[in-house]
Formats: structure tokens, sequence, C-alpha cells
């Protein structure tokens, strides 16, 4: 069904229904995110509830090479002993027994080596780091703790096959027994749970599950997550020209999803055309569609008209909170639980409605494996000027002494968060120099450097 043939939109009526003109019911701030949450818990619990396993809880069995960034299915348990033999930990000799020890003519024992030789009482044998220890070994000796010496006084001890005597080697320093080897299982033994499920895989994780003899890591299915960027004056690529802007959300929003846990199927450019717009809402899988755009009341702002034709409810439709007051979150129709948030087209705004209806939604979606970032009670440097009855996200940079508020924090400007290394939410009415603020993070490391200007930008 095409948008036009929809039963809530006349046949053969030209321009699309305008919007209903009652007044504008917005969400408080706090109230949406907390709505965005039990979307998404409910989301995950309907689809968990079919009987069958949804997809978003069926564990996956990823490479090493592609979990980075994932989150474990089940406790990462130990496949193995570590270390799996006893060890030497350091470059030395092998000893066995009380010294002065004969050294035995044979090589080093090599780390990636399986020595033969068992030490009798008395012998030592020469041993890299990380090289199993051999059979009879009751201590491992540093090199700069160690002297050899060709010594005629105990030829009994120290003749060799051919008759000559060999080296002895001697301790610098007292001896004790099984010092500088790690012991088989040191670690952990096999089965021995190394994380809890639900940790993030970090590139520590991953070495960690190498070692442990992973080769494949079980993870969660992530929120599949389809994008929709709106608007005939986007450009692609070049220069801002004649009335036509690059979009600035394209290349963000992808990053920012998979960073917060979600598999970005598509980002999709679509023209400020509503039958275009409703074939791609209905015509998606994804558990979570992102549009950006046409959230007001412009001529071509199609999105209510849309989601009322494509039979979506509205969970949220405008927010208590500047940047981004248009924001929407809808439940869309069908046997699958599936969400929509409209993020307004301004860039800033469209963070706002990321950080706060998407991210909240993604976290349940996920089973609260990844929570969102926040900091609460970190007081701020400057005063900041609040909207008289919204909450405000301004981007400020941590320091020691608390959050610095920054200039271009206008609806349409990036630059202050791309300065930034979180989002301070000012209460209506402001906050004062010192007032502790909770701060939204961003989920990524940021780079210290100097704190760009500072300042108040409302439009
Ligand atoms: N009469 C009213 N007009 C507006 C209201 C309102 O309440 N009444 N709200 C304003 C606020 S606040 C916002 S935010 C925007 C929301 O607008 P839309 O979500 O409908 O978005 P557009 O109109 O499509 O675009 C707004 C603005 O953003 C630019 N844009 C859009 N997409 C991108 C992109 N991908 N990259 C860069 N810039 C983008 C677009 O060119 C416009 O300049 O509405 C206000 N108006
Ligand atoms: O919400 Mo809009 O972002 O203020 O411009």
């Amino acid at each position: 069904m095409t948008l036009k043939e929809s039963a809530l939109v006349a046949p053969d009526t030209a321009p699309l229904p305008q919007p209903a003109e009652e007044p504008h019911r917005a969400t408080a701030w706090p109230v949406a995110r907390t709505t965005a949450a039990e979307a998404g818990a409910a989301a995950r619990a309907g689809r968990l509830g079919q009987g069958a396993r949804g997809p978003l809880d069926v564990p996956l069995d990823v490479p090493l090479g592609a979990a980075l960034g994932r989150v474990l299915a089940g406790p990462l348990l130990a496949l193995t002993d570590l270390p799996s033999f006893d060890t030497s930990a350091m470059d030395g000799w092998a000893v066995a027994g009380a010294g002065p020890w004969t050294v035995r003519e044979e090589g080093a024992v090599l780390a990636g080596h399986a020595p033969d030789a068992v030490l009798a009482d008395g012998e030592a044998v020469r041993i890299a780091t990380g090289a199993r220890v051999p059979a009879g070994t009751t201590a491992v000796i540093r090199t700069e703790h160690s002297r050899t010496e060709h010594s005629r006084t105990e030829p009994s001890r120290t003749e060799r096959g051919d008759g000559a005597p060999g080296p002895l080697l001697y301790a610098l320093r007292e001896v004790r027994a099984r010092q500088d080897i790690r012991p088989r299982g040191q670690e952990c033994r096999a089965g021995d749970q190394l994380l809890p499920a639900g940790s993030a895989v970090t590139p520590a994780v991953l070495g960690l599950a190498a070692a442990a003899g992973y080769d494949a890591l079980p993870v969660l299915a992530r929120p599949r997550v389809e994008i929709l960027v709106l608007g005939d004056e986007l450009l692609t690529a070049g220069l801002p020209h004649e009335g036509l802007i690059r979009d600035a959300l394209g290349p963000m929003l992808g990053p920012w999803l998979e960073a917060l846990g979600a598999e970005v199927l598509a980002t999709r450019r679509i023209g400020d055309d509503a039958e275009e717009l409703y074939a791609a809402v209905t015509g998606s899988t994804a558990d979570l569609l992102i549009t950006t755009g046409g959230t007001a009341a412009g001529p071509v702002d199609h999105l209510h008209r849309v989601l009322d034709a494509a039979g979506a409810t509205l969970l949220v439709d405008g927010v208590k909170v500047r940047p981004g007051h248009p924001m929407l979150l809808a439940r869309l129709s069908g046997e699958d639980p599936r969400h929509l948030v409209g993020l307004p087209g301004n860039p800033l705004a469209a963070v706002s409605g990321l950080l706060t209806l998407a991210e909240p939604l993604l976290a349940a979606l996920t089973g609260g494996a990844r929570e969102p970032h926040r900091a609460p009670g970190v007081p701020v440097q400057d005063e900041v000027q609040g909207h008289p009855h919204d909450t405000r996200l301004v981007p400020v940079v941590r320091r020691a002494d608390g959050a610095v508020p920054l200039h271009y924090n206008g609806p349409a400007m990036l630059r202050g968060i791309a300065a930034a290394d979180g989002l301070a939410v000012v209460p209506p009415g402001g906050a004062r120099p010192g007032q502790a603020l909770e701060i939204l993070g961003l989920p990524w490391p940021t780079a210290a450097g100097d704190v760009p200007a500072e300042g108040v930008c409302f439009t």
C-alpha cells in the first residue's frame, strides 16, 4: 500500500492532510528518556515472550577479529589453565635441588619447545622466559643472579662425556623453592569464569580470550538500525552552494549509533517526498528506524502524516528540551516490536534526540548490556543560561574543577559538540556557577586541549 492508498489519506487528494490542530503536548525531558527506555524494554520482552527466542537473544559466534565493541552473550570461561604449563618467568637457568649445579650441555630450553630433559638433583639447564620448565626443576635462577665457572675441584660432578670438566653454576643470591616459575593454573584453571556475561569486548578482552583459547566469541546480536536522512537540500560532497548544504547527519549518525551498540543496516537519503518516506518506513525490517528532519511544521515536513498513515503510535511527540524539542518516538505497527525515533533536522537538535530517545531505547533493547553514559553531580564552572520552561542540553568539556560550557551550542551548530566530552543537563531557569549538573557522556574518549570559547547561543 502506498501513502495515498492508506485509509488515512483520501484518494485523489493532492495535498497531504495537515497536522492536527490541537496544542503540542511535549513530554518533560526525564519522562521522555524513561518512556524510550520502557519502549526498548517492552520490545525486548515482546520479542522474547513470543515463545521462540527472538533474534536479539540468540548469541552469535563472532571471530575474535570482528568482536571488538560487542557484548559477551555469556560468561567468558577459560578453555585452558593459564599458564597451561609450569613456565619460566625469566631468562636464566632451570635448576634442581641445591647448588652449585652441573650445567647440562644440551642447548637452552626455549619458549615454544617441550623439553624432554628431566633434571636430576644437582643439574641445571639454560632456559628462556616463557619456556616450559623441565620436569624435576625446583627453581629458576635469573642470568644476572648467577655465575658459571669451570672447576677442576669437583671432577666427579663436572666431568663431561669427553672427560673434560664441565661448567658449574653458582647462585649469587639465596634461591627460594619455585622462584621465578609461573605455576600452571596461576591465572586461572580451565572452566574458571574470567568475565561475566554482558561485559563489553575491549582490546584487552580480545587478548584475554585469545590467551584462554578462544578463536571466536559468543556475543549478543545488536539491535538493527536503519537511518533515513530526509531533505532535498542536502549534498553528499563538495561545498554548499545555491541554498544547498552538506548532509552533516548521514556521516555522523551511523558511527554514533554503532558506538551505542547498534548494527547499522543502511543510511539512506530520501528527498522531501512523503510517498518515498512512507515506503521506506513501512518496508523496513529494522528494530529501530531513525529519521532526520521533517519533524516540525514546514511545508515538506511529512513525518507526522506518514507515521499516522502507517498506523504508528506516537509515544513521545515533542520533548521539553532545547535544542531538539520536535523530536519524536513512535511504535510502528506490525507483529514485530519496532520503533522509530524522529530526530529534528538541525544537527545539534538531532544529537539531543539521539541521546534523549535513541540511546535509552537501544540500551534497553540490549537488556541493559550498554547503559547510557551519565555522570551525576558535576559542578559547572560558569553560570549557564536556562530556558524558562524546558531542559537545555549544553556541550561541555570536563576539567578537574568542573564542567566548562562551550560556545557554538546553537541547534544548527556542531562546533561545540565536536569539541565537547559531554552534554550538561541544565534545568529550566538555568544553573549558577558551582551548581552540580548531570552530564551525558559521549561514547568515545576525548582528547584534552584548550577549552574553546564559551558562551550562549539559543538559535
Ligand atoms: N514553525 C515552526 N518552525 C520550526 C519549529 C517549530 O516549532 N515551529 N521548530 C524549529 C526547531 S526547534 C527545529 S529543531 C527544526 C526541526 O526541523 P525539522 O525536523 O522539520 O527539520 P528540517 O526542517 O528538515 O530541517 C531543519 C534544519 O536542519 C537542516 N538539516 C536537515 N537535515 C540536515 C542534515 N542531514 N544535515 C545538515 N543539516 C540538516 C535543514 O537544512 C534546516 O536548516 O524546525 C524549526 N522550525
Ligand atoms: O529544537 Mo530546535 O533544535 O531548538 O532548533
